[in-house]
């Protein structure tokens, strides 16, 4: 007897611990699957690849859902309309962002200045940043060399690379390193290409290189005139100096890092996704390279201003951005990935169709759902130099290459690899080089 009694002691106890430890939705909270007591929603979701069971839910419980991860609530928002209030109507109310743990990993607890400083609402500061960056990045400040220049910069280096190595390759690190390169351009100038063991896991190379940046932070403060941010923010430091603001040394590596890092993956994933696309559809290669070749006639590089006579690659380019989007603010999820889908937005939703940006005429039209940059006042700080990178690669490559699939490698696998944002699971790609460019 004594054991029964203690049994149903202990499962008494248990009882009342989870019930002290149960985790309940607020009223008014938007619906969701059950969570369990500490671990919330987390085995109910497949954290290798979560779209799946938003898609489901979302189906389940409508365009506002929530979740939690252990007993933090997270809210989905899961069309173009709610995103759209969310992140422009209510703007002041959802354009903090939290201290979280991915970010919190990724700087190693210092916190990105944009997410740290916003959390501690100090939004005035985080703003400044905010606006400092993309003052610098409109090349305000970044000295006699444009965007546009630095970018071709680094696309004549590739060329000259696939000229000499055309076959077949992994683009996997070959994007990267463009995208890498092209911000570390922008960011640290003088510097040039970062080693490319950089690239391999560059958060944690990062560290260990930041004695390198620090170096060049003091070689650069008797420099005279701003050739980089780095430059531009030391300027700024000066300007700022004892008025009690945020800017750092300190805080100038974390920035740095934070805008290389957000500013590498998403345009490479983006490229990556591209070829893949452009391989698989090879008539659309075509038209993309047809179009370009009349607008170059010859010339070896793309401009940034042709893409205003190229409508149909500058469609392909969106149609590529509108499969691979993501959404990664954290207690607020925007979802972007269910949107690119969303019935009524799109005239082709299903299907990869550069028609969802062309109009009856065949001129560029962007429908108002196309939002892989996000919207409202936390939009993208990288828009315009991920747009002119994207461009300019796709643009120039395609004169001079023919892309394609090789024979051995099965179908192409369009289920992306989810991460921070998405990505195409590596594969192989064959280059052969065109011969229409007139050298
Ligand atoms: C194809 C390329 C890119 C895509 C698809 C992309 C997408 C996005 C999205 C969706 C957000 C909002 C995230 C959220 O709501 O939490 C964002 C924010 C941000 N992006 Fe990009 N991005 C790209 C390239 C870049 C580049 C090249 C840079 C660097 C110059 C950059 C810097 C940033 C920064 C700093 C933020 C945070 C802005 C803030 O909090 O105020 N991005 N990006």
């Amino acid at each position: 007897i004594f054991h029964v009694g203690s049994l149903i002691l202990v499962w008494t106890c248990i009882f009342f611990v989870f019930l002290l430890i149960r985790i309940q939705r607020p009223k008014n909270f938007p619906p969701g699957p059950p969570p369990l007591p500490l671990f919330g929603n987390l085995l109910h979701v497949n954290m290798a690849n979560p779209l799946k069971d938003f898609e489901r839910f979302a189906e389940q419980y409508g365009n506002i859902f929530s979740l939690y991860t252990g007993s933090r609530p997270a809210v989905f928002l899961n069309s173009f309309e709610v995103i759209k209030e969310a992140l422009v109507t209510k703007a002041q109310d959802f354009s903090g962002r939290p201290l979280d743990f991915m970010i919190n990993h990724l700087s190693e607890n210092k916190g990105n200045s944009y997410y740290k400083l916003s959390y501690q609402l100090s939004n005035q500061i985080s703003l400044d940043h905010r606006r400092f960056a993309l003052m610098t990045l409109r090349n305000f400040g970044l000295g006699k060399q444009s965007m546009e220049e630095r970018i071709l910069e680094e696309i004549s280096h590739l060329v000259s690379d696939l000229d000499r190595n055309a076959g077949t390759v992994n683009p996997q690190n070959m994007f990267h390193n463009v995208a890498s390169n092209v911000i570390g351009l922008v960011l640290f100038r003088s510097q040039q290409h970062i080693p490319s063991e950089v690239h391999q896991d560059h958060y944690r190379d990062f560290k260990d290189h930041q004695w390198t940046m620090e170096y060049e932070v003091k070689k650069y403060c008797v420099s005279g005139e701003p050739r980089d941010l780095i430059d531009c923010y030391l300027d700024e430091l000066d300007k700022r100096k004892n008025d009690g603001s945020t800017f750092s040394e300190d805080q100038l590596i974390i920035d740095i890092l934070g805008l290389h890092f957000a500013g590498t993956d998403t345009t490479s994933n983006t490229l990556l996704t591209a070829f893949l696309y452009l391989m698989a559809h090879p008539e659309i290669q075509a038209k993309c390279q047809k179009e370009i070749d009349e607008v170059l006639e010859g010339k070896d590089h793309a401009s940034y201003e042709d893409r205003h006579n190229m409508p149909y690659t500058l469609a392909v380019i969106h149609e590529v951005q509108h499969t691979t989007l993501m959404g990664y603010r954290t207690v607020i999820i925007t979802n972007l990935t269910i949107i690119l889908k969303e019935e009524g937005q799109w005239k082709f939703p299903h299907e990869f169709n550069p028609d969802n940006f062309l109009n009856e005429q065949g001129q560029f039209e962007k429908p108002e759902a196309f939002i892989p940059f996000s919207t409202g006042p936390r939009v993208c700080l990288g828009e315009g130099l991920a747009r002119m990178e994207l461009f300019l690669v796709i643009a120039t490559l395609l004169p001079h290459f023919q892309f394609v699939w090789p024979n051995d490698a099965g179908d192409p696998d369009y289920t992306p690899v989810y991460g921070v944002t998405l990505t195409p699971k590596p594969y192989r790609m064959h280059i052969r080089r065109r011969e229409t460019v007139k050298q």
